[in-house]
């Protein structure tokens, strides 16, 4: 299972946790991948732990100020993006562009949807995943695993419809390794989290209890 770890814009310390992502990822072989701030690509990158962007602009290199050329977390060390996080969501021809963009710079990519609809239109655009997040399970500690398994099954299952090749992802309310091996018997090949572990007060223990 692929466990994505998204940081948000939590006070947290980004290397501190991309250090013990590191250390579990070794230790257990698992995999694991920290998706800090833009700005702090570059420090997490350099620990060694797989590294995403929580998003890149629709653009190409030109007159785009403020946006993020899909270019520069790449050149920061980025391997993937998130796109469309239901805190950022996107037009359905700004999610094409950007996953142009990732193309064009070599980034994986996962787009997230709120539910199994909007997962059917977002695998057609050719992501390498998609995400199922519902919006009002994200940050709550209730896992979707738990509170809404049927999300997760229809989501694999229009992925399945549509392309058999895209790989689906789940999220909101995962913390533990219960919740983990809940999404996976739903047929998710990985899991999205953020609170988890970016508000732990130990986030080397949190992505232990993770990887259980
Ligand atoms: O939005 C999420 C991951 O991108 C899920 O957040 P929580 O793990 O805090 O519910």
């Amino acid at each position: 299972m692929f466990i994505l770890i998204n940081l948000k814009a939590y006070p947290c310390d980004p290397v501190e946790i991309a250090q013990a992502a590191d250390t579990v990822t070794t230790e257990h072989d698992a995999d694991i991948a920290i998706a800090p701030q833009a700005a702090h690509i570059q420090r997490v990158a350099d620990t060694g732990i797989e590294t995403w962007a929580q998003h890149v602009s629709p653009v190409e290199h030109g007159s785009h100020t403020g946006s993020t050329l899909a270019e520069a977390p790449a050149d920061a060390g980025a391997t993937g993006t998130l796109l469309n996080h239901s805190e950022n969501r996107r037009t359905l021809a700004e999610i094409d562009a950007s996953l142009d963009a990732a193309d064009r710079a070599g980034l994986s990519t996962v787009v997230c949807a709120n539910n199994p609809e909007q997962i059917a239109a977002a695998t057609s655009l050719g992501p390498d995943a998609v995400a199922v997040e519902p919006p009002e399970l994200i940050g709550t500690g209730t896992p979707v695993s738990q509170a809404d398994p049927d999300i997760v099954r229809d989501a694999v299952t229009a992925v399945e419809r549509v392309d058999p090749e895209v790989d689906v992802y789940c999220g909101a309310g995962i913390s533990t390794g219960e919740d983990v091996t809940s999404a996976k018997e739903l047929g998710a090949d990985g899991v999205l989290l953020a609170s988890g572990v970016a508000k732990a007060d130990d986030p080397k223990a949190a992505l232990e209890s993770l990887i259980e």
